[in-house]
């Protein structure tokens, strides 16, 4: 059972790889389930895939609940994790609770937060209270307006051994795995063989002991433009295109229904 987060340890000492994507909801997370990937992510990349947004700034706590209860329901198997929504969980660590308990309730296994050396205190204070937490680290998307865009992180050399010590200091708060996404495959490899937790990678390179994708972007049912790190694995936006236009055309042209 890949719920069980000692399946994720010790995948991580035998060096097999671990499998996320983003689900929203039930008939997604069945096929993910049944396509025997190992965790689900409930992403605040909802915000932009599924609400029409810009970015994940306005998601709610109350977005995140529903969602992870709808995704949890389509699940046997697989380890259902949950975001942290912007502004949910930065203020204390007793925020954090409160919000991270309504994700557990909701069906989460374990809560992400994005944030480095300041949410080590958070981190830690979860872990001791019954929440299994996952460190987001590198490109943190709730912190756009600070970051000034979407961009790569830990280019320099003083930026990459901040997020060493980062992850290490967040792993050491009790952190049972560390998400980074958008930094260079070196120093996310070298992460990963300093941290005892295993790291799951999004545009991090091939080093990572997981990897995670956005589901609109590996279906291709994303409008706006991917990140380059994405693989398309299916037309989803042709495919339902085409299907639509045929129903329509067939009603119009009294075709379907029969009789
Ligand atoms: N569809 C989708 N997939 C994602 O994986 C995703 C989102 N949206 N939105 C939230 C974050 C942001 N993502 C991104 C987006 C861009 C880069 C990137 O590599 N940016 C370039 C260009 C930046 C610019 O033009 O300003 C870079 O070199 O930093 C990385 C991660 C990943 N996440
Ligand atoms: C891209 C992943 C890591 C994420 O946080 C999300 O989908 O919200
Ligand atoms: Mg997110």
């Amino acid at each position: 059972m890949s719920k069980n987060l000692a399946v994720w340890e010790k995948a991580k000492r035998e060096g097999r790889k671990m499998t996320m994507i983003t689900a929203y909801d039930y008939p997604f997370a069945r096929l993910a389930d049944a396509a025997g990937v190992d965790a689900v992510l409930v992403g605040d990349s909802l915000g932009m895939m599924v609400a029409g947004e810009a970015d994940t700034l306005p998601v709610s706590l109350e977005q995140m609940e529903y969602h992870t209860r709808i995704v949890a329901k389509g699940i046997t198997r697989a380890l259902v994790m949950a975001d942290l929504p912007f502004g949910s969980f930065e203020e204390s660590p007793a925020q954090a609770f409160r919000a991270s308990a309504r994700l557990l309730k909701a069906g989460a296994d374990i809560v992400k937060l994005e944030g480095g050396a300041p949410m080590v205190e958070t981190v830690s204070f979860l872990s001791q209270r019954a929440i299994p937490v996952c460190a987001h680290i590198g490109l943190t998307p709730q912190h756009v307006r600070q970051l000034g865009g979407f961009k790569r992180q830990g280019k320099t050399a003083d930026a990459a051994a901040r997020l060493i010590e980062d992850a290490l200091a967040l792993a050491e708060a009790g952190a049972r795995m560390v998400l980074m996404e958008a930094i260079p495959s070196e120093l996310a490899t070298e992460i990963t063989k300093r941290v005892p937790v295993p790291t799951i990678g999004i545009g991090a390179g091939n080093g990572t002991d997981g990897q995670v994708l956005v589901l609109h972007d590996v279906l291709g049912l994303n409008p706006d433009k991917a990140p380059g790190f994405a693989k398309r694995y299916l037309d989803g936006a042709d495919l339902v295109q085409t299907a639509l236009s045929q129903y329509a055309e067939e009603v119009r042209g009294s075709i379907f229904p029969q009789g």
